[in-house]
């Protein structure tokens, strides 16, 4: 078994638990509240930004030109494509720009976005991708899912469908190929915090729907 596919197994049950959260359940089903996906809609542009300067900043310590130009890329469709994708939500659902930029990050996303730009800045390159490999995966994992079982006239069918898509199921290929070449060449302490990285990343996402799900804000 590769080493990315030993990751996905040893959080296979958080994945389980990450599909079946009320957030994913209603958003195949169709049901899930405006405000709630609102609310994500919002969260997750901010969550775009750092990811894609997280992305960069891993693009930058590749350890050859055709990780750096895969990073590059990915940042580079972390805040074209799939801002977009959430641009045409919110002008859709009546979210103007100025409510965007007003709102400020939730605990969740504050927590998710300093973890990741933490990594990207401290850790080595290997780490760093761990880190950031359950936003490629588990969200291709769960849009296929969702896709699978989407109502017909889900009013978020372009979410699911950007997910569900090859071209986004291709370029978490690409970054488990990439996990992979690097795992077999580290140390065992590094093979290890590849193994934390990836968990803590893939709690985190679990925070996220669920915090979205809550209308998660500051208690004080
Ligand atoms: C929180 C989160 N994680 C991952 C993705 C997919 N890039 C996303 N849009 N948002």
């Amino acid at each position: 078994m590769s080493f990315s596919q030993h990751l996905w197994q040893a959080n296979a049950p958080l994945y389980q638990d990450t599909v079946q959260l009320p957030f994913n359940q209603e958003l195949a089903a169709g049901t899930l509240s405006r405000e709630r996906f609102c609310h994500y809609v919002i969260q997750d542009a901010h969550y775009l930004l750092a990811y894609g300067r997280a992305l960069a900043v891993t693009a930058a310590k590749a350890d050859g030109a055709e990780g750096m130009v895969q990073f590059a890329r990915a940042a580079q469709e972390a805040v074209l494509v799939e801002r977009s994708l959430h641009d045409g939500f919110m002008s859709e659902f009546g979210i103007a720009p100025a409510q965007f930029t007003a709102t400020p990050l939730t605990p969740a996303c504050h927590h998710y976005t300093s973890f990741l730009l933490a990594t990207a800045w401290a850790e080595p390159y290997p780490v760093t991708l761990a880190a950031l490999l359950p936003c490629f995966w588990i969200y291709a994992e769960v849009g296929r899912e969702i896709h699978a079982s989407s109502a017909a006239g889900n009013p978020y069918q372009s979410w699911v469908d950007t997910y569900a898509g090859e071209e986004f199921h291709a370029a978490v290929r690409a970054v488990c190929a990439t996990v992979d070449r690097l795992a077999a060449k580290a140390a065992d302490e590094t093979r290890a915090a590849m193994h934390t990285a990836y968990t803590h990343a893939a709690r985190l996402e679990w925070m996220f729907w669920d915090s979205a799900y809550r209308l998660g804000d500051w208690p004080v």
